[in-house]
């Protein structure tokens, strides 16, 4: 994809949030009925555009991974959703209201059209299972009526995609490095070509080389496959240089939301300034290595996983 496509396909994806939805977060709030009841998240509201990133930073504890477990149906008591709604529209034209999804729909739905990838989703992969037959079993489950042969091949495709020699299928995964692991990961995510991919602080584990070249690879894959992404993550400068838009959170709340461009030139709300102002190595050549240098001026831009179950510990 050329420069030129690419800004592009940002500007389209930045246009689209409204015009275009993939994902609409209505007036949601989560409350974990503990010993004292915590509201997590806060009547919180957001429209994900089809093939947009979204970035979603805060401080630790303001409630990023429990709008995640909501919107991907994962949390678990103690934890409620006390209010709003959850829709995901189709590529097709219909919408589908996530809270009336249960039992197998609610399974192939997870799988098919929202998938996760989690922090720690790199030491969720088998340690006594080949990657072949790891990523075989998403095909077999979602699949059934693919050919052995079609499943192989397009196992090798996958890897292939997020940067794996297809050679590493006959890998156990304590033959691969954290990245490759997590690579992997990011591939079972995309096996069955979902329209979102929620990432859940998905390289903070890694260091920052191989961080960067996964952050590459995720946003080559979007403009080429054209799937949307919520990036969590506290590290707001790493948000500046892949997302379309940003929103920061605060004690359960979006206190703002905007291009992502806009939240680093001109944030409005205190708490943005504060948080921008926490990293300082927000100046310096760091911002442009998702986008290319000649990138600049278009803004500081570009899973199935393990169910670890949000409310259960
Ligand atoms: N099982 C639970 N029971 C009670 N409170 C919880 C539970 N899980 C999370 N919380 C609380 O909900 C709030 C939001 O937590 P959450 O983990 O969603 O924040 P976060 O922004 O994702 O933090 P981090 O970046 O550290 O993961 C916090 O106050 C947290 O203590």
């Amino acid at each position: 994809m050329s420069a030129t496509e690419s800004r592009e396909a940002r500007a389209a994806a930045r246009a689209s949030h409204e015009a275009n939805p993939v994902l609409t977060i209505d007036h949601v709030s989560v409350d974990y009925l503990a010993q004292r009841t915590v509201h997590a998240v806060k009547d919180v509201s957001l429209t994900l555009g089809r093939g947009e990133i979204l970035g979603l930073a805060g401080e630790s504890g303001c409630g990023k991974s429990t709008l995640a477990y909501a919107i991907n149906r994962l949390l678990k008591p103690p934890a409620v959703v006390s209010s709003g709604t959850i829709s995901f529209h189709s590529r097709e034209g219909y919408t589908i209201d996530l809270g009336s999804l249960h039992g197998d729909d609610l399974r192939a739905f997870r799988w098919d059209r929202i998938s996760m990838v989690f922090q720690g989703a790199m030491n969720s992969l088998n340690p006594v299972i080949s990657i072949r037959a790891q990523l075989e079993d998403v095909f077999t489950t979602h699949r059934p009526e693919m050919s052995k042969k079609e499943r192989r091949e397009r196992c090798g495709e996958l890897l292939e995609r997020v940067g794996v020699d297809r050679s590493r299928l006959r890998s156990f995964p304590h033959e691969l490095s954290g990245g490759m692991r997590q690579r992997v990961m990011i591939a079972m995510a995309m096996a069955l070509d979902p329209q979102v991919m929620i990432m859940d602080e998905p390289t903070t584990a890694l260091d920052v080389v191989v961080q960067r070249e996964i952050l590459r690879e995720i946003t080559r894959l979007r403009a080429e496959l054209g799937f949307a992404v919520i990036f969590i993550t506290h590290d707001l400068p790493l948000l500046l240089e892949i997302s379309d838009r940003i929103a920061v959170m605060r004690e359960g709340e979006i206190v703002e939301l905007g291009g992502a461009v806009d939240v680093y030139t001109n944030p409005q709300h205190e708490y943005t300034k504060r948080l921008l102002a926490s990293f300082p190595r927000l100046t310096g050549e760091r911002g442009d290595f998702a986008r290319g240098s000649h990138d600049r001026t278009a803004g500081s831009h570009e899973a199935h996983a393990s169910n670890d179950g949000r409310g259960a510990e």
